[in-house]
């Protein structure tokens, strides 16, 4: 895998996973593998495109699940071709939607896939709706705990605050310390 870090990268053709990936757990793991696979039957190489510190802890001083090392190395395992980190600072925060779509754009993806929740750009403007207007987007069904409830970072966060490191590990679905 190629790493592209606080750097830019243009590609003719690509097939990109966008999101935070905190952790990347079981759900995102389904997204950047669809991503993974879709490359793979069209010939085209995998992106994902992710951000440094996770915007969840830039924003809201959440615990870092994993540091950008052991991110980069999950997705690697993972079969990705390529990682774009962006620097997730107070500039790059402040961009409008319309220039990340710009930014987007430099990867000319033939297809771009984000869970259903996906937001981006200043104050959290942008939606799938949105994409959808420059991009063909797929979005990945909300993976979910044999309880029901869908897996997130942010409940595995919880989880290890409670101690839960058990539960915590499953919904990762790395095995423990890899
Ligand atoms: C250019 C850009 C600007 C952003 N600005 C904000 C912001 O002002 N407030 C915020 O809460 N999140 C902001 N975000 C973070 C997004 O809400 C979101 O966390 C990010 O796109 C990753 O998606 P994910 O959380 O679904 O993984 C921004 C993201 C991008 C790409
Ligand atoms: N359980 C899930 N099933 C499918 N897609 C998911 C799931 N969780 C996140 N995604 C998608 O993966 C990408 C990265 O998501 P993100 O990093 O924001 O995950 P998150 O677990 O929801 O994080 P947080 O709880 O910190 O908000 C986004 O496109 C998001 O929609």
């Amino acid at each position: 895998m190629k790493t592209h870090i606080y750097s830019s990268l243009e590609l003719p053709q690509s097939i990109v996973a966008i999101g935070a990936f905190d952790g990347v757990h079981r759900g995102h793991q389904t997204v950047i593998r669809q991503a993974v696979q879709r490359g793979r039957k069209l010939k085209v190489p995998s992106v994902v495109f992710t951000f440094d510190p996770p915007p969840r802890v830039f924003f809201q001083g959440a615990r870092m699940l994993t540091t950008v090392d052991e991110k980069l190395a999950k997705i690697e395992k993972l079969g990705a071709k390529h990682a774009v980190v962006a620097r997730f600072d107070k500039v790059y925060a402040g961009r409008s939607a319309y220039e990340f779509i710009d930014c987007l754009a430099k990867l000319n993806p033939v297809e771009i896939m984000v869970g259903g929740d996906f937001r981006f750009g200043k104050d959290r403007i942008g939606d799938i709706c949105l994409l959808e207007k420059y991009f063909k987007v797929r979005v990945t069904q909300p993976v979910c705990c044999s309880e029901g409830s869908i897996i997130s970072s942010s409940r595995i966060r919880q989880l290890i605050s409670e101690g839960e490191i058990h539960i915590s590990n499953s919904l990762l679905g790395w095995p423990a310390g890899k």
